[in-house]
Protein backbone atom coordinates (compact mmCIF):
# COMPACT_ATOMS: atom_id res chain seq x y z
CA UNK A 1 0.00 0.00 0.00
CA UNK A 2 1.07 3.49 -0.69
CA UNK A 3 2.92 5.82 2.07
CA UNK A 4 2.56 8.77 0.39
CA UNK A 5 -0.58 11.10 2.35
CA UNK A 6 -3.12 12.41 0.11
CA UNK A 7 -5.75 14.29 0.58
CA UNK A 8 -8.32 15.58 -1.96
CA UNK A 9 -10.65 18.06 -1.67
CA UNK A 10 -14.26 17.57 -3.89
CA UNK A 11 -16.27 20.66 -5.75
CA UNK A 12 -19.11 18.32 -6.82
CA UNK A 13 -21.10 21.99 -8.31
CA UNK A 14 -18.09 22.39 -10.55
CA UNK A 15 -18.85 21.51 -14.45
CA UNK A 16 -17.72 18.09 -15.15
CA UNK A 17 -18.45 16.69 -11.24
CA UNK A 18 -22.27 17.60 -11.68
CA UNK A 19 -21.29 14.58 -14.28
CA UNK A 20 -18.58 12.36 -12.41
CA UNK A 21 -18.96 13.17 -8.82
CA UNK A 22 -20.45 9.76 -7.65
CA UNK A 23 -18.72 7.78 -10.08
CA UNK A 24 -15.33 9.41 -8.53
CA UNK A 25 -16.46 9.08 -5.07
CA UNK A 26 -17.18 5.14 -5.96
CA UNK A 27 -14.19 4.29 -7.09
CA UNK A 28 -12.12 6.32 -4.52
CA UNK A 29 -14.21 4.24 -1.88
CA UNK A 30 -11.16 0.90 -2.80
CA UNK A 31 -8.51 3.94 -2.00
CA UNK A 32 -8.66 4.47 1.73
CA UNK A 33 -5.75 6.02 1.91
CA UNK A 34 -7.25 8.91 0.20
CA UNK A 35 -8.75 11.16 2.51
CA UNK A 36 -11.64 12.94 1.00
CA UNK A 37 -13.32 15.87 1.22
CA UNK A 38 -16.46 17.47 -0.45
CA UNK A 39 -16.71 20.78 -0.28
CA UNK A 40 -20.00 22.76 -1.34
CA UNK A 41 -18.67 26.01 -0.88
CA UNK A 42 -15.67 28.43 -0.21
CA UNK A 43 -16.89 28.90 3.10
CA UNK A 44 -16.47 24.70 3.65
CA UNK A 45 -13.50 24.77 1.99
CA UNK A 46 -12.15 27.35 4.42
CA UNK A 47 -13.18 25.29 7.22
CA UNK A 48 -11.42 22.27 5.99
CA UNK A 49 -7.92 23.58 5.03
CA UNK A 50 -6.82 24.42 8.24
CA UNK A 51 -7.24 20.70 9.35
CA UNK A 52 -5.50 19.43 6.19
CA UNK A 53 -2.14 21.48 6.60
CA UNK A 54 -2.58 19.95 9.66
CA UNK A 55 -2.38 16.40 8.39
CA UNK A 56 0.53 17.51 6.47
CA UNK A 57 -0.04 15.65 3.47
CA UNK A 58 2.25 14.73 0.99
CA UNK A 59 -0.50 15.68 -1.80
CA UNK A 60 -3.46 17.63 -2.46
CA UNK A 61 -5.62 16.80 -5.17
CA UNK A 62 -8.10 19.29 -6.22
CA UNK A 63 -10.92 17.66 -8.29
CA UNK A 64 -12.66 21.08 -9.24
CA UNK A 65 -12.34 24.06 -12.14
CA UNK A 66 -10.40 26.93 -12.36
CA UNK A 67 -11.98 28.80 -9.65
CA UNK A 68 -12.34 25.80 -7.29
CA UNK A 69 -8.33 25.34 -7.51
CA UNK A 70 -7.88 28.98 -7.38
CA UNK A 71 -9.43 29.20 -4.33
CA UNK A 72 -7.80 26.21 -3.11
CA UNK A 73 -4.33 27.24 -3.90
CA UNK A 74 -4.82 30.35 -2.40
CA UNK A 75 -6.29 28.81 1.36
CA UNK A 76 -3.30 26.06 1.11
CA UNK A 77 -0.72 29.14 0.61
CA UNK A 78 -2.21 30.60 3.78
CA UNK A 79 -1.98 27.99 5.74
CA UNK A 80 1.32 26.34 4.84
CA UNK A 81 4.90 27.29 5.67
CA UNK A 82 6.49 27.98 2.41
CA UNK A 83 9.22 25.53 2.71
CA UNK A 84 7.17 22.48 2.77
CA UNK A 85 3.93 23.45 0.50
CA UNK A 86 2.27 19.91 -0.76
CA UNK A 87 2.64 19.03 -4.33
CA UNK A 88 -0.62 19.05 -6.40
CA UNK A 89 -2.66 17.05 -8.34
CA UNK A 90 -5.58 18.24 -10.66
CA UNK A 91 -8.81 16.46 -11.51
CA UNK A 92 -10.25 18.81 -14.14
CA UNK A 93 -13.88 18.77 -12.59
CA UNK A 94 -14.66 21.81 -13.95
CA UNK A 95 -16.28 23.25 -17.01
CA UNK A 96 -13.22 25.31 -19.14
CA UNK A 97 -10.51 23.51 -16.92
CA UNK A 98 -7.63 25.92 -18.42
CA UNK A 99 -5.24 25.44 -15.45
CA UNK A 100 -5.48 21.58 -15.66
CA UNK A 101 -4.99 21.60 -18.89
CA UNK A 102 -1.71 23.69 -18.58
CA UNK A 103 -0.58 21.37 -16.15
CA UNK A 104 -1.61 18.98 -18.90
CA UNK A 105 -4.32 16.93 -17.02
CA UNK A 106 -7.31 17.85 -19.29
CA UNK A 107 -7.30 16.68 -22.32
CA UNK A 108 -10.08 14.56 -21.38
CA UNK A 109 -11.60 14.00 -18.19
CA UNK A 110 -12.10 9.87 -18.47
CA UNK A 111 -8.12 9.92 -19.37
CA UNK A 112 -7.44 12.00 -16.27
CA UNK A 113 -9.35 10.11 -13.97
CA UNK A 114 -7.62 6.97 -15.37
CA UNK A 115 -4.15 8.21 -14.92
CA UNK A 116 -5.20 9.55 -11.90
CA UNK A 117 -6.37 5.86 -10.15
CA UNK A 118 -3.33 4.09 -12.39
CA UNK A 119 -0.64 6.74 -9.89
CA UNK A 120 -2.75 5.41 -6.82
CA UNK A 121 -2.53 1.93 -7.88
CA UNK A 122 1.55 2.56 -8.78
CA UNK A 123 1.39 3.40 -4.79
CA UNK A 124 1.18 7.08 -5.92
CA UNK A 125 5.27 8.40 -6.18
CA UNK A 126 6.06 11.64 -5.95
CA UNK A 127 8.56 11.63 -8.45
CA UNK A 128 7.43 12.51 -12.11
CA UNK A 129 6.38 14.71 -14.44
CA UNK A 130 6.47 17.40 -12.29
CA UNK A 131 5.37 21.38 -13.41
CA UNK A 132 5.65 24.87 -11.17
CA UNK A 133 3.38 27.90 -11.50
CA UNK A 134 2.74 30.77 -9.49
CA UNK A 135 -0.30 31.74 -8.66
CA UNK A 136 -1.80 36.06 -8.93
CA UNK A 137 -3.08 37.26 -5.64
CA UNK A 138 -5.50 39.98 -6.67
CA UNK A 139 -6.42 42.81 -3.84
CA UNK A 140 -8.33 46.37 -4.70
CA UNK A 141 -12.00 44.65 -5.67
CA UNK A 142 -14.41 46.49 -4.99
CA UNK A 143 -15.80 44.15 -2.22
CA UNK A 144 -12.36 44.01 -0.55
CA UNK A 145 -12.01 40.51 -1.27
CA UNK A 146 -8.38 39.00 -1.52
CA UNK A 147 -8.79 36.57 -4.63
CA UNK A 148 -6.49 34.09 -6.08
CA UNK A 149 -6.18 33.29 -9.71
CA UNK A 150 -3.97 31.66 -12.96
CA UNK A 151 -5.89 33.38 -15.10
CA UNK A 152 -7.23 37.29 -15.20
CA UNK A 153 -9.09 38.95 -17.83
CA UNK A 154 -10.75 42.59 -19.09
CA UNK A 155 -12.32 44.33 -21.51
CA UNK A 156 -13.36 42.12 -24.61
CA UNK A 157 -12.76 39.21 -22.39
CA UNK A 158 -15.65 40.43 -20.38
CA UNK A 159 -18.51 40.46 -23.30
CA UNK A 160 -16.89 36.94 -24.45
CA UNK A 161 -17.60 36.05 -20.61
CA UNK A 162 -20.94 36.54 -21.18
CA UNK A 163 -21.22 35.20 -24.69
CA UNK A 164 -19.93 32.44 -23.44
CA UNK A 165 -22.49 32.27 -20.12
CA UNK A 166 -25.48 33.39 -22.31
CA UNK A 167 -25.00 30.93 -25.26
CA UNK A 168 -22.21 28.27 -24.58
CA UNK A 169 -22.44 27.53 -21.05
CA UNK A 170 -26.09 27.76 -20.14
CA UNK A 171 -26.35 24.71 -22.80
CA UNK A 172 -23.96 22.62 -20.54
CA UNK A 173 -21.04 22.85 -23.28
CA UNK A 174 -17.29 22.80 -21.94
CA UNK A 175 -13.90 22.44 -22.08
CA UNK A 176 -11.45 23.85 -24.68
CA UNK A 177 -13.76 23.50 -28.15
CA UNK A 178 -16.42 25.69 -26.45
CA UNK A 179 -14.04 28.00 -25.08
CA UNK A 180 -12.87 28.00 -29.10
CA UNK A 181 -16.25 28.86 -30.19
CA UNK A 182 -16.30 31.39 -27.85
CA UNK A 183 -13.21 32.56 -29.22
CA UNK A 184 -13.83 32.78 -32.77
CA UNK A 185 -17.51 34.48 -32.28
CA UNK A 186 -15.60 36.66 -29.94
CA UNK A 187 -13.13 37.67 -32.36
CA UNK A 188 -15.25 38.10 -35.48
CA UNK A 189 -17.28 40.58 -33.26
CA UNK A 190 -14.00 42.75 -33.16
CA UNK A 191 -12.54 42.77 -36.47
CA UNK A 192 -16.53 43.78 -37.58
CA UNK A 193 -16.07 46.24 -34.42
CA UNK A 194 -19.11 45.35 -32.99
CA UNK A 195 -20.45 47.08 -30.00
CA UNK A 196 -21.30 43.90 -28.42
CA UNK A 197 -18.19 42.77 -28.35
CA UNK A 198 -15.47 45.85 -29.07
CA UNK A 199 -15.92 47.88 -25.57
CA UNK A 200 -12.86 49.26 -24.91
CA UNK A 201 -12.20 49.97 -21.16
CA UNK A 202 -9.75 52.82 -19.96
CA UNK A 203 -7.07 51.31 -18.11
CA UNK A 204 -3.34 52.60 -16.80
CA UNK A 205 -0.76 50.21 -15.56
CA UNK A 206 2.24 49.59 -13.93
CA UNK A 207 4.68 46.62 -14.26
CA UNK A 208 7.20 45.57 -12.07
CA UNK A 209 9.51 43.17 -12.52
CA UNK A 210 11.45 42.80 -9.69
CA UNK A 211 14.78 44.59 -11.27
CA UNK A 212 13.66 47.88 -10.32
CA UNK A 213 12.70 48.93 -13.54
CA UNK A 214 8.97 49.58 -13.64
CA UNK A 215 6.91 50.26 -16.65
CA UNK A 216 4.77 52.84 -16.51
CA UNK A 217 1.62 53.27 -19.15
CA UNK A 218 -1.36 55.99 -18.75
CA UNK A 219 -4.30 55.63 -18.94
CA UNK A 220 -5.50 54.39 -22.67
CA UNK A 221 -8.50 52.29 -23.88
CA UNK A 222 -7.73 49.12 -23.27
CA UNK A 223 -9.89 46.30 -26.65
CA UNK A 224 -8.52 43.05 -24.29
CA UNK A 225 -5.75 42.90 -21.10
CA UNK A 226 -4.74 39.72 -19.84
CA UNK A 227 -2.58 38.06 -17.19
CA UNK A 228 -1.55 34.77 -16.41
CA UNK A 229 0.74 32.37 -14.25
CA UNK A 230 0.31 29.66 -17.68
CA UNK A 231 2.10 29.09 -19.77
CA UNK A 232 -0.70 28.10 -22.25
CA UNK A 233 -4.33 28.85 -22.08
CA UNK A 234 -6.28 26.68 -24.23
CA UNK A 235 -5.87 25.10 -27.78
CA UNK A 236 -2.36 26.35 -27.45
CA UNK A 237 -2.78 29.82 -27.03
CA UNK A 238 0.03 31.49 -25.58
CA UNK A 239 -0.93 35.19 -25.89
CA UNK A 240 2.58 36.64 -24.40
CA UNK A 241 5.35 37.17 -25.51
CA UNK A 242 7.62 39.59 -23.50
CA UNK A 243 10.98 37.84 -22.76
CA UNK A 244 11.82 39.22 -19.04
CA UNK A 245 12.19 36.45 -16.63
CA UNK A 246 8.72 37.02 -14.47
CA UNK A 247 6.36 35.06 -13.46
CA UNK A 248 3.44 36.84 -14.83
CA UNK A 249 2.51 37.85 -18.04
CA UNK A 250 0.83 40.46 -19.28
CA UNK A 251 -0.70 41.59 -23.12
CA UNK A 252 -2.53 44.64 -23.66
CA UNK A 253 -4.16 45.47 -26.71
CA UNK A 254 -5.56 49.03 -26.87
CA UNK A 255 -9.44 49.92 -28.25
CA UNK A 256 -8.39 50.61 -32.17
CA UNK A 257 -5.26 48.32 -32.56
CA UNK A 258 -3.89 48.60 -36.08
CA UNK A 259 -4.27 45.46 -38.55
CA UNK A 260 -6.23 43.69 -35.82
CA UNK A 261 -6.99 40.82 -38.19
CA UNK A 262 -3.63 40.07 -39.46
CA UNK A 263 -1.96 40.54 -36.03
CA UNK A 264 -4.10 38.74 -33.54
CA UNK A 265 -3.59 34.88 -35.25
CA UNK A 266 0.08 35.98 -34.37
CA UNK A 267 -0.88 36.97 -30.92
CA UNK A 268 -2.69 34.20 -29.65
CA UNK A 269 0.32 31.66 -30.87
CA UNK A 270 2.31 34.08 -28.50
CA UNK A 271 4.55 34.25 -31.85
CA UNK A 272 3.75 38.58 -32.67
CA UNK A 273 4.46 39.17 -36.67
CA UNK A 274 5.37 42.56 -37.89
CA UNK A 275 2.02 44.35 -37.20
CA UNK A 276 1.89 43.27 -33.70
CA UNK A 277 4.15 46.81 -32.87
CA UNK A 278 3.20 49.16 -29.60
CA UNK A 279 2.38 51.94 -32.36
CA UNK A 280 -0.10 49.42 -33.41
CA UNK A 281 -1.45 49.20 -30.18
CA UNK A 282 -0.10 45.79 -28.88
CA UNK A 283 2.17 45.40 -26.05
CA UNK A 284 3.25 42.48 -23.49
CA UNK A 285 4.78 42.47 -20.78
CA UNK A 286 6.19 39.75 -17.89
CA UNK A 287 6.19 41.27 -14.24
CA UNK A 288 6.01 39.75 -10.51
CA UNK A 289 3.52 43.06 -9.61
CA UNK A 290 1.24 44.34 -11.58
CA UNK A 291 -1.23 47.45 -10.87
CA UNK A 292 -4.25 48.19 -12.59
CA UNK A 293 -6.22 51.35 -12.28
CA UNK A 294 -9.47 51.02 -13.79
CA UNK A 295 -13.17 51.13 -12.99
CA UNK A 296 -15.08 48.28 -14.35
CA UNK A 297 -15.40 44.61 -14.65
CA UNK A 298 -12.79 41.90 -14.34
CA UNK A 299 -12.99 37.60 -14.95
CA UNK A 300 -10.92 35.70 -12.14
CA UNK A 301 -10.83 32.19 -12.94
CA UNK A 302 -14.28 32.31 -14.11
CA UNK A 303 -15.16 34.81 -11.52
CA UNK A 304 -16.19 37.67 -12.17
CA UNK A 305 -16.03 41.07 -10.00
CA UNK A 306 -15.50 44.90 -10.05
CA UNK A 307 -12.34 47.27 -9.38
CA UNK A 308 -13.18 49.61 -6.51
CA UNK A 309 -12.41 52.12 -9.52
CA UNK A 310 -10.92 55.75 -9.01
CA UNK A 311 -7.65 55.60 -7.24
CA UNK A 312 -7.53 52.39 -5.49
CA UNK A 313 -5.65 50.07 -7.92
CA UNK A 314 -6.02 46.27 -8.62
CA UNK A 315 -2.97 45.11 -7.47
CA UNK A 316 -1.59 41.25 -9.08
CA UNK A 317 1.04 39.78 -6.89
CA UNK A 318 2.85 36.55 -8.06
CA UNK A 319 3.12 33.81 -5.06
CA UNK A 320 4.53 30.63 -5.65
CA UNK A 321 5.82 29.26 -7.37
CA UNK A 322 3.54 25.69 -7.13
CA UNK A 323 4.30 22.18 -7.85
CA UNK A 324 1.99 20.18 -9.58
CA UNK A 325 2.16 16.93 -10.31
CA UNK A 326 0.97 15.13 -13.44
CA UNK A 327 0.22 11.32 -12.89
CA UNK A 328 1.40 9.48 -16.09
N1 LIG B 1 -13.63 24.23 -2.52
C1 LIG B 1 -14.80 24.66 -3.04
N2 LIG B 1 -15.91 23.95 -2.83
C2 LIG B 1 -17.09 24.35 -3.36
N3 LIG B 1 -17.24 25.45 -4.11
C3 LIG B 1 -16.15 26.18 -4.35
C4 LIG B 1 -14.89 25.81 -3.85
N4 LIG B 1 -13.99 26.72 -4.29
C5 LIG B 1 -14.68 27.60 -5.06
N5 LIG B 1 -15.98 27.29 -5.09
C6 LIG B 1 -17.06 27.94 -5.85
O1 LIG B 1 -17.21 27.18 -7.04
C7 LIG B 1 -17.52 28.03 -8.13
C8 LIG B 1 -16.46 27.87 -9.22
O2 LIG B 1 -16.53 26.60 -9.72
P1 LIG B 1 -15.39 26.02 -10.65
O3 LIG B 1 -14.53 27.08 -11.22
O4 LIG B 1 -14.73 24.93 -9.90
O5 LIG B 1 -16.25 25.32 -11.76
P2 LIG B 1 -16.60 25.73 -13.21
O6 LIG B 1 -16.98 27.17 -13.27
O7 LIG B 1 -17.55 24.71 -13.70
O8 LIG B 1 -15.21 25.46 -13.95
P3 LIG B 1 -14.17 26.36 -14.76
O9 LIG B 1 -13.79 27.51 -13.88
O10 LIG B 1 -13.03 25.44 -15.05
O11 LIG B 1 -14.89 26.81 -16.00
C9 LIG B 1 -17.51 29.42 -7.61
O12 LIG B 1 -18.86 29.79 -7.37
C10 LIG B 1 -16.75 29.34 -6.30
O13 LIG B 1 -17.18 30.29 -5.37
Amino acid sequence: MSTTRICMISNPTSGNNRKWQAHIEARLAAYPQVAHHVTRSPQEAEALVPQLAASRPDVVVINGGDGTIAAALGMILSHWPRESLPLIVLLPGGTANMTAGDIGTASSHRRALKRFFRWLDCGAPLSGDIRARHIMRVTGAADGHIRHGMFLGTGAIMQATRFAHKTVHSRGLGGELSLGMVLIRSVWGLIRQDARFYQPTHVAMTVQNGTGADVTRDTAPMLILVASTLGRLFLGIRPFWAKQQAPIGLTAIQGGARRFARAFPSVLRGHPNRHVTLENGYESFRGARIELRFDGELNLDGELFATSGGDVPLVIEAEGPIRFLRPK
